[in-house]
């Protein structure tokens, strides 16, 4: 049993003394180490009904030669070799902890991309499906019905397409966080783009939805959409069908160019449209006139969108090269 325990460091020396029951009976007992380097003064002690047990921190962390100055050791001092460690074993304990920690993080990381996969595979495939049903089901109607299918197309297609064009901003935050090795700036404008066309220009006025330009737009937008997103597809599982790279990166250089027509057309058929409803035109007090008409936003953005036509027209050539580039280098 310990009691009146006193320990402390002072000046590199541990003090120790304790009044304790021993071999001899009640007892009082009391020992000092200076030890060979220096030590932090704070000190901590457990005691238990066996034994106190000291810690003592040394000062800078390293190897000593012995525990205290004296090179001769008191008969009292013997090591416990079941904690004791030499500079192998440390070495090989470091070695050990940073072998768990690499397989920890691996483990993590792993659990991350596989995460990351399953959530890119699954956007790509709604997106797939989405643009498949739009495609597949324009293109019957056009077997079917011919010319008339083309009027009616934003009161059988646009439900789908909105839910898809809303859903693809999902694409820029792809970028921004980069889960995809992409800009954000294209994909921004690709987005911005689109669902300005289909919920400004389409969807806020009813005189275009029966225009035959709706058709145009959202058959270009499809025809490349359910190429691309298989291609992401299989990327996914880092496997990838020739023919379906080819047509991914090959595909846009018809279709964008006659895409951002088809916009420019839907926007240019617009404008009288907004003159005459005002709809989203800005009031202006009545000294100055009535109010700025949508109309000019509306030019604004036919500017804009072919400077978004070049912007992205050199992105996607880009990819292209760097596409076919690291093909060639690979089969090499
Ligand atoms: C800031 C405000 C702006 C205001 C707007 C101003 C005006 C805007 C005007 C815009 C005009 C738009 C016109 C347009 O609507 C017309 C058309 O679309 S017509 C139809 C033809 N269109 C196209 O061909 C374009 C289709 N879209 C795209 O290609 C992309 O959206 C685009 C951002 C343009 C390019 O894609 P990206 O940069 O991602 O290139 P990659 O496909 O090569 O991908 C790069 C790597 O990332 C991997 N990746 C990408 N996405 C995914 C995914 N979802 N899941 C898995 N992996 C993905 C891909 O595999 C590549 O990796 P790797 O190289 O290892 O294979």
């Amino acid at each position: 049993l310990n009691n009146n325990i006193a320990v402390c460091v002072q000046e590199n020396i541990l003090r120790f003394r304790a009044q304790g029951h021993g071999a001899k009976g009640q007892n009082e007992y009391e020992f000092s180490l200076e030890f060979f380097l220096p030590v932090k003064p704070e000190v901590s002690y457990k005691s238990t009904q066996r034994q106190v047990n000291i810690t003592v921190h040394k000062e800078q962390r390293g190897w000593w030669d012995r525990l205290i100055v004296q090179e001769r050791k008191p008969a009292f001092l013997a090591p416990d070799f079941d904690r004791w460690l030499d500079e192998s074993d440390a070495e090989t304990e470091i070695r050990e902890k940073e072998r768990r920690r690499l397989k920890a993080s691996r483990h993590k990381e792993e659990g991350f991309v596989s995460l990351k996969t399953g959530y890119l595979f699954v956007y790509n495939l709604v997106q797939f499906l989405g643009f498949s049903w739009i495609f597949v089901n324009m293109t019957v109607r056009l077997f079917i019905f011919g010319k008339d299918s083309l009027y009616d197309t934003f009161h059988t297609i646009s439900d789908v397409m909105f839910f898809c064009q809303l859903l693809a901003a999902v694409e820029v935050l792809n970028a921004a966080f980069g889960f995809v090795k992409t800009g954000v700036f294209p994909t921004l404008i690709q987005v911005s783009g689109r669902n300005f066309i289909i919920f400004v220009v389409f969807g806020s006025l009813e005189e275009m939805h029966r225009q035959p330009v709706v058709f145009f737009v959202f058959y270009l937008w499809s025809a490349i959409e359910i190429v691309r997103y298989p291609y992401y597809m299989l990327g996914c599982f880092n496997t990838e069908w020739k023919t379906l790279t080819w047509l991914r990166y090959t595909m846009w250089i018809p279709l964008y160019p006659l895409g951002v027509l088809a916009e420019a057309v839907a926007v240019i058929q617009s404008i009288h449209i907004f003159d005459e409803t005002k709809l989203f035109s800005i009031p202006l007090p009545k000294n100055i006139g009535t109010s700025i008409s949508f109309s000019y936003i509306l030019h604004i953005y036919l500017v804009l969108m072919f400077l978004g036509l070049f912007i992205n027209v050199r992105h996607l050539y880009k990819q292209r090269k760097r596409r076919f580039r690291t093909k060639k280098r690979k089969a090499n």
